[in-house]
């Protein structure tokens, strides 16, 4: 291995200029609960109202009221993302209120929702990072920030414990990853000194917690209805591409006053933007041939600092080729397939979720809507195989084949080398 390729690596010091703390992709302090300047008074007053006025079909009119106010008041870090997660919220409870789609966003929403996205180099849209990252607060002061119930979403759109729930669960998954990115890219740099205790133990300590995290994620069930999610919550956070039929033929244009704007397509809310997963993917070299480059695409509804991070842990990525070249060293291979072997328990766990909060819903009808919890007896049997060969979802993704792909391209990819 070349001294340059060693210094290349992201080594635990460099993590913050990455965006990334002891909490992982979640930002070091909470975020802000309210911009310290009383010039965005305006802004703060308004959303507290957010799911009244939504559901009186208010909102766009007080959203057109408000001044255009700039970002120039915006100091910290913290300051910009909670003008960024505000705006977002605001801009897509503008679009989506109903009972057609809004195909403008007026100059109070784009000046700002623009500058704010250029600075914090993430795209104007509900985001991931807007909705989830950027969007929380600890229920008190004792509250451990990887347990769901000691945390709580500052704005949904319906203002529904299900809503806050569905985001909370992310955040809770979020922080319970944070140590394992400083472990991992410990393992890495133990890979250049042929440290072979310091690789299985922090691929131990991988497996482990991705266990726990897909426990966090079977949590969804205690407090977020399928009915609702797919009825409710699911729809507010479409995007504008491939919304042609919804009524957003040509997106949305950002209009940013005095004859200036632009029309712009972006999907929707998922948690393909979260850098997670796609972190986890890259310190262990599983890639994901057949995804169509939505892995690429969703990078760039990341923060760019996220987005770095995770381009830069591909470029180095050493594990999966040290452990292929080491095969006879049983003890390590068991624990990197173990590892890759997590991470599709993982997905098909998600993928179960899928099919409880998606296409179960969708072929229901909104006529069963109240009956949601009782899905889940029999619906937790439900496996990927039982789902449409295709399903095209409000961001315009086609749901299903990337899904699927995951167990072919992890396990059976890493196990087939050395354990027959
Ligand atoms: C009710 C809950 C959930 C549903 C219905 C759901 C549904 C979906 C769907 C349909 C996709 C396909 C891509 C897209 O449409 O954008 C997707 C992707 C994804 N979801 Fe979820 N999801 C849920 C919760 C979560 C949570 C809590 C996580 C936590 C990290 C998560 C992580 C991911 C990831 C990482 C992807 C990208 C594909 C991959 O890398 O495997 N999802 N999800
Ligand atoms: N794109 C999905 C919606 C969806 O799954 C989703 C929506 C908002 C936030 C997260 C989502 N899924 C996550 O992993 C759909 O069109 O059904």
């Amino acid at each position: 291995m070349s001294p340059l390729k060693i210094n290349l690596l992201p080594s635990p010091a460099a993590l913050p200029s990455y965006g990334i703390s002891e909490n992982g992709f979640l930002p070091a302090e909470q975020p802000l609960t309210k911009l310290p300047h009383a010039y965005y008074q305006s802004w703060e007053e308004l959303i507290e109202e957010l799911p009244q006025l939504l559901k009186a079909g208010q909102w766009r009119q007080r959203v057109d009221e408000l001044p255009v106010l700039d970002t120039s008041h915006l100091e910290s870090e913290r300051e910009w993302q909670r003008a960024y997660s505000m705006l977002a919220v605001t801009a897509q409870a503008y679009i989506w209120q109903g009972p057609e789609p809004s195909e403008r966003l007026p100059p109070s929403i784009s000046v700002s929702f623009l500058a704010t996205a250029d600075h914090l180099e993430v795209h104007p849209v509900a985001t991931y990072a807007a909705l989830n990252l950027w969007n929380y607060r600890a229920l008190h002061d004792q509250a451990a920030i990887c347990q769901p119930d000691d945390l709580v979403a500052l704005h949904t759109q319906t203002g529904t414990e299900d809503e806050s729930w569905f985001f909370i669960i992310s955040n809770a998954m979020e922080a319970r990853a944070g140590p394992i990115i400083k472990r991992m890219l410990l393992a890495m740099e133990a890979v250049e000194h042929d440290d072979v205790p310091t690789i299985i133990d922090a691929l131990e300590y991988f497996t482990e917690s991705i266990v726990d995290i897909g426990k966090l994620l079977e949590r969804m069930d205690e407090r977020c209805r399928p009915q609702f999610f797919y009825h409710h919550i699911r729809p507010n956070l479409a995007g504008s591409m491939n919304m042609e039929a919804a009524g957003l033929p040509n997106g949305v244009f950002y209009d940013e006053g005095n004859g200036k704007g632009s029309w712009r397509k972006y999907r929707g809310g998922s948690n393909g933007q979260s850098s997670l997963l796609q972190c986890f993917d890259a310190v262990l070299g599983v890639k994901h041939e057949r995804c169509n480059g939505f892995h690429a695409e969703m990078r760039r509804y990341m923060p760019g600092p996220h987005a770095r991070f995770l381009d830069d842990i591909e470029a180095i990525a050493n594990i999966r080729s040290y452990v292929d070249s080491h095969q006879d060293n049983a003890p390590l291979l068991k624990a990197y397939n173990d590892a890759v072997a997590s991470l599709s328990g993982f997905r098909d766990k998600h993928i179960q979720l899928v099919t409880r909060y998606i296409i179960l819903p969708s072929r229901m009808g909104k006529r069963e809507e109240d009956s949601g919890r009782k899905n889940l007896a029999t619906s937790s049997t439900q496996k990927a195989s039982d789902a449409p060969q295709e399903l095209v979802g409000t961001g315009g993704t086609t749901l299903i084949p990337f899904l699927r792909t995951s167990r072919d391209e992890t396990s059976e990819a890493a196990v087939a080398r050395g354990t027959a």
